[in-house]
């Protein structure tokens, strides 16, 4: 067993992976991290290696309390990955990223593929049919967008994500509404047809906290699944013991 760990800017989320199929998943804040990490490992005393990204203030200080339990594996860039990356700040990518890419690169052979992980921030990530990363964008979340209108104005208030009526929106909040919850469909959407319009034999694959709302709303159909980053995560896991 593989307990798997995705430190998020917001949030921590983790898994437990028996060879490829999910037994339990779980999301907590940094400041859990420890307690929650010990209850897993008492619930399933069969993890012979835990597997983290963390692009959070988390470093790997912070796991090896559980050194003497199992193998600790924190991801760094020095790790081997399915793909050669053309990023041109190839040790500035984020770890997340590079495991996504990752995933997508084993999980869809020999075709062009984006991931679009709406989580904190949107990023997008490319890797051609030849296993090239080439990179993407990043772009603020769902919720950056709302805190970020609340926080850089005098007027504006802090709303939570609502379903605007309207993209006309005729009052402050129905306003705000649409323009962070229509933008952010808008964008991903504009995104997704400028790469269709460039590639063919092209997969796109959703994910993260945002991931199923979106599903529902994008006018590109597309390939959603959550826990991506949480399977990419067990599978470069697997790719870095094949290979190393
Ligand atoms: N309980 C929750 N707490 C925070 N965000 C949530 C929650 N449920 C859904 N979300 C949505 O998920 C988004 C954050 O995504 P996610 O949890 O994947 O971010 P994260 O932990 O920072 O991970 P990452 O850094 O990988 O994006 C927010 O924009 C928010 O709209
Ligand atoms: C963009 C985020 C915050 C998304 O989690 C993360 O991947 C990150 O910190 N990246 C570093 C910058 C980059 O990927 O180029
Ligand atoms: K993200």
């Amino acid at each position: 067993m593989i307990l798997t760990v995705d430190v998020g800017n917001t949030r921590i989320k983790a898994a437990v992976f028996e060879g490829n199929i999910i037994l339990e998943n779980f999301v907590f804040e940094k400041n859990e991290l420890e307690k929650k990490i010990k209850k897993i490992l008492e619930k399933f005393q069969n993890c012979s290696d835990l597997v983290v990204a963390s692009v959070g203030s988390v470093e790997k200080q912070s796991f090896l309390t559980f050194e003497n339990q199992l193998n600790i594996h924190f991801l760094t860039h020095e790790d081997v990955f399915p793909f050669a990356n053309k990023y041109a700040t190839p040790k500035t990518l984020g770890i997340d990223r590079m495991v996504l890419a990752a995933g997508a690169t084993l999980q869809f052979p020999k075709q062009n593929r984006l991931v679009v992980d709406a989580g904190t921030c949107i990023t997008y990530d490319f890797i051609d049919e030849n296993d090239n990363y080439l990179g993407g964008a990043i772009s603020p979340g769902l919720r950056l967008r709302y805190e970020a209108l609340h926080n850089y104005t005098a007027k504006l208030p802090l709303l939570t994500f609502e379903v605007p009526e309207l993209y006309i929106g005729n009052s402050t909040a129905q306003a705000i509404h649409s323009g962070v919850v229509n933008g952010f469909v808008y964008e991903i959407d504009g995104f997704i047809d400028e790469y269709r319009a460039n590639f063919s034999n092209f997969i796109i694959i959703l994910t993260g906290g945002d991931a199923e709302f979106l599903a529902k709303r994008l006018k590109n159909t597309i390939f959603a699944n959550s826990n991506f980053l949480l399977e990419s995560l067990n599978q470069t896991f697997q790719y870095k013991i094949d290979n190393d």
